[in-house]
């Protein structure tokens, strides 16, 4: 919301004369832009200490709650005006309205009678639907950190807070992986860099830093890009790399910059590819649809010169064939499918057709802590350079942990810092000897972390510390340090030295130690800030060690993965030699030696200089990059798509957050960061392998469930529309009366819902699953005219049966026949083509259903109105004959298929 401060002189509605004078206008980020950190404060009417809770009470009230406004909530009638847009009910109302102007009441009572229950059925699918991802929204949701007081002597408190009680003039801290939660003016910074891309498409992280002096005032267009750049501005939606801050909050809800942008985007929302492959699959059954009925009426009126008197049977068949419940199906399967995962294996889906993308995942790329390994490092060694024990390593380590965490105002602390912390602690307990004087907390990109400290007895000198990765801190040695006779000495880091620490690295690293090393730096004293720059021409001191125990799931999970047909892909931070080690304990196969220097490993510098196709290539050989910072995750992740692959990607962190954008599917652990999880398609609740494999089940049945349901309802429909074209030709009336077309429609819609209940063969369960239209073709090529052929014998066998000659008894006895054979066979296909497993209640109800209809419905009273007689006890043991060889033909016919083409979807 826009802030209006109090006491304005002429004042609007929305002013409350309470205390002094402040500026006339509602202050947005733009007005703030020239401002330095105080006069900003003193516009917000507030300062340093924060805001009092009354006052921020007042505010909440008065300029409302830090929300994005949201589109107005779905009513029913907008949510089922949306249902009736779907291609297949505007074939079916155009038909409505084709039977109308033919007079043909029966059938546009029918056409309307299918357009109100599958759009009863899909809204309030979709209601569901929307009611559990409203239910994700807790999990997702996220807090600031906020300094208030409860009085005007009181001393200020951090405290969280939900988002959406933040109010201008609040004074916010920012952490890495937080979500900037308003747009603020920072107050501080601590190597604070931040990814815009959700504002401005770049990919970069960017540098953010208080403006002390003025700047004057800003004077270009609020909206535009240039605000961006500003440092000292830090926008909502975008989401903290690196880093720590302090800031004042300007402006909340409606008025930021990202809740303007937002409403643009949020118009126009991107297709998925399972959208574009349902609308794909939906459009060439229509034209299909819209094709046959004119052709069929076509080849009547040439043949039998009966003209326009067959046109209300040729609607009833387009109407027939429209796949009217296809849209139901999908939107059933799918929520139920996550709904189970969430309730099961507590598997959030955020948007419903990730779901199938899910079940597509062919590769899955994931990072190795906390993911292979527990997340909880033990520290196992301190080493000097020359590999000797050495706690005075461990002991600089720590002081590097301890001055990064308290200066930089870190929100949790890092697993590797609270591990060496703790084992300094039991090295020798009591208070820190040395004075933080700055820190510059760690930085993915730069792999390392630097505290600034002041020791004691040395005046005048201030001692840099830096850990992190060791070829990022060798990199910036120029001494190692030895140990001579009369204590310390610094020997110069030749060439040969450095592969020498290196070829020491390694060998811990092989072990599966996570190693760090450890560098300082005496300086002049001096009082100005410390920053990436300044570390340079550093001591090296030595390596500490840690070990991360293996996950206890991560094996089963690999192997169970491998058995469905993922590929896995480790792409980390760390050592190239700990992500091997980790691996191989895991029985997770490298491949081949890549001969490029590291083993099967691939480092991520090697991804440097190499184009696309280079990098896809690698990416489709080996199993690990290593040393990734957060852009050659992505790379990987992108190359891997490119070549065609529904690549998945696992990650926690903000060095994760490219990489997740990059994939298909980013999943992430519901205690990952705000970002992370504001980005990812899933959240699980625990970083666990075992149920992105339950997820992965899920999406293929789902898949499954809807491949199927198009196979049989295809097939059958293909069928019938040879069928009933062949009988055009061949008999001298209409072989079912439009009436009879619907009714047997309604029974197999009905019949088939069932199949939003099935469960996919172990075959489909065991390979990615995807919607392909052409696989569903070959489907249909073979067991639509198997299913013709049925239909035909059947012809055979009532024409030589019953006494047609033209008499209407005989008419209606035939078709009676022919609608008993089209149920009969239909329950038939159901069970058959589903595949040889156990059959789910649902779909047996469904099929005796269909079976009980068939059997029943030409005996009883509705039989005259619907234009059928009872048959006699003959005709039904021949179409029992014709059903069971049927059934035999499509289990032989389906073994063959599978044979030929493998059980896939
Ligand atoms: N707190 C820290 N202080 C200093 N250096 C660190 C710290 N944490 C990590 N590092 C160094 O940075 C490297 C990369 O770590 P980072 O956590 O960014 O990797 P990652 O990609 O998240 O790895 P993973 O796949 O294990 O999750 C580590 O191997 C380590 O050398
Ligand atoms: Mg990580």
């Amino acid at each position: 919301m826009v802030w209006a401060p109090e006491a304005v002189s002429g004042a609007g509605p929305r002013d409350i004369r309470e205390t002094d004078a402040g500026p006339a206008e509602h202050v947005s980020i733009a007005d703030v832009a020239g401002l330095t950190p105080l006069e900003a404060l003193r516009l917000m009417r507030s300062g340093p200490r924060g805001l009092l809770e009354s006052q921020a009470e007042e505010r909440l009230l008065r300029c409302g709650e830090n929300v994005l406004p949201e589109p107005a909530p779905t009513t029913w009638p907008r949510r089922i005006a949306r249902s009736l847009r779907d291609p297949f009910t505007m074939v079916l109302l155009g038909l409505g309205l084709v039977s109308a102007a033919i007079a043909s009441w029966g059938t546009a009572c029918v056409t309307v009678v299918l357009v109100v229950v599958s759009s009863l059925l899909r809204s309030s699918g979709e209601y569901r639907a929307d009611r559990s991802i409203a239910a994700l929204r807790d999990l997702i949701a996220t807090t600031a950190t906020v300094r208030r007081r409860t009085g005007a002597t009181s001393a200020p408190l951090y405290r969280e807070i939900p988002v959406g009680e933040l109010v201008p003039g609040d004074v916010i801290q920012l952490g890495p992986g937080d979500l900037v939660p308003a747009d603020v003016l920072l107050l501080r910074s601590n190597g604070l860099t931040v990814h815009q891309a959700a504002l401005t498409g770049e990919s970069g992280p960017v540098a953010k830093h208080p403006v002390d002096a003025p700047v004057g005032p800003f004077t270009g267009p609020a909206s535009g890009s240039e605000l961006f750049e500003r440092p000292q501005l830090c926008f909502q939606g975008t989401g903290v790399v690196a880093g720590t801050g302090t800031g004042v909050v300007v402006a909340t809800g409606a008025g930021t910059m990202f809740a303007g942008a937002h409403q643009v985007s949020a118009s126009r929302r991107r297709l998925s590819s399972f959208d574009r492959s349902v609308n794909g699959i939906s459009w060439l059954l229509i034209r299909f649809m819209l094709l046959i009925p004119p052709a069929a009426l076509l080849a009547d009126a040439a043949l039998r010169g009966r003209g326009l008197e067959a046109l209300p049977f040729a609607v009833a068949v387009a109407v027939g064939l429209t796949p009217e419940m296809l849209p139901v199906i999908v939107t059933t399967a799918l929520a139920r499918g996550s709904a189970v995962l969430a309730r099961d294996h507590g598997v959030m889906v955020r948007r419903f057709p990730a779901l199938h993308d899910l079940g597509a995942v062919d590769v899955l790329c994931i990072d190795k802590t906390g993911t292979l390994t527990r997340d909880l490092p033990v520290l196992d060694r301190s080493l000097d350079p020359d590999g000797r024990p050495d706690p005075e390593v461990l002991r600089w380590a720590a002081v590097n942990s301890l001055w990064t965490i308290q200066l930089a105002d870190l929100p949790c602390p890092d697993a590797l810092d609270e591990a060496i912390m703790d084992a300094a602690e039991r090295l020798d307990p009591g208070p820190p000897a040395s004075d933080g004087i700055a820190a510059l907390p760690f930085d993915p990109a730069r792999r390392s972390s630097c505290a600034v400290v002041q020791r004691p007895g040395r005046l005048g000198v201030h001692t840099l510390v830096v850990k992190g990765a060791v070829e990022d801190v060798l990199d910036r040695c120029t001494l190692v340090r030895a140990a001579g006779p009369h204590g310390e000495m610094d020997g110069e880091l030749d060439a040969d030295a450095r592969e020498r620490l290196l070829r020491s690295a390694g060998t811990m690293a092989a072990d599966g130690l996570r190693v760090l090393a450890v560098a300082l730096a005496d300086r002049p004293a001096r009082p100005g800030p410390y920053g990436p720059r300044d570390e340079h021409d550093l001591t090296f001191v030595g390596f500490v060690g840690l070990r991360d125990a293996l996950a206890p799931q991560a094996g089963d999970a690999l192997a169970e993965l491998a058995g469905r047909g993922v590929e896995v892909k480790i792409l980390t931070g760390d050592h190239p030699g700990t992500a091997a080690r980790v691996c191989r304990d895991l029985g997770l196969d490298l491949g081949p030696d890549l001969g490029l220097g590291a083993g099967a490993v691939v480092t991520a510098d090697q991804l440097d200089g190499l184009d696309d196709a280079a990098v896809a290539e690698l990416a489709a050989r080996a199993t690990v990059f290593a040393r990734c910072a957060p852009e050659h995750k992505a790379r990987v992740v992108a190359a891997l798509r490119a070549a065609g692959h529904t690549t998945g990607f696992l990650g926690d962190g903000v060095n994760d957050l490219p990489a997740l954008r990059a994939a298909d599917i980013g999943m992430c652990p519901s205690d990952a960061a705000d970002v992370t999880r504001q980005t990812a398609d899933v959240v699980l609740t625990a970083k666990d392998l075992t149920a992105i494999d339950h997820a992965i089940a899920a999406g293929r049945r789902s898949t499954g469930n809807i491949v199927t349901y198009l196979r049989v309802v295809l097939s059958s429909n293909v069928g019938n529309v040879i069928a009933m074209l062949a009988a055009g030709l061949l008999l001298p009336f209409l072989p079912m009366l439009p009436i009879q077309v619907l009714t047997q429609n309604l029974c197999f819609d009905a019949a088939q819902l069932a199949y939003a209940f099935d469960r996919p063969g172990r075959g489909a369960m065991r390979r990615p699953s995807r919607l392909r239209p052409r696989g569903l073709l070959r489907f249909i090529a073979v067991f639509g005219p198997l299913n013709a052929l049925a239909d035909l014998t059947t012809f055979a066998v009532l024409v030589s049966a019953v006494p047609l000659s033209g008499q209407a008894s005989g008419q209606a006895a035939f078709h009676a026949g022919w609608f008993v054979e089209n149920l009969l066979t239909q329950a038939v296909a159901m069970l058959v083509l589903r595949g040889r497993r156990r059959v789910p209640v649902p779909l047996m109800v469904a099929a005796c259903f269909l079976v009980a209809v068939g059997v029943l419905l030409p005996l009883s009273p509705l039989a005259a109105p619907l234009g059928m007689t009872a048959l006699p006890a003959s005709c039904y043991l021949m179409l029992a004959g014709v059903v069971v060889v049927y059934g035999a033909a499509l289990l032989a016919a389906k073994a063959w298929f599978d044979r030929r083409h493998g059980d896939r979807m």
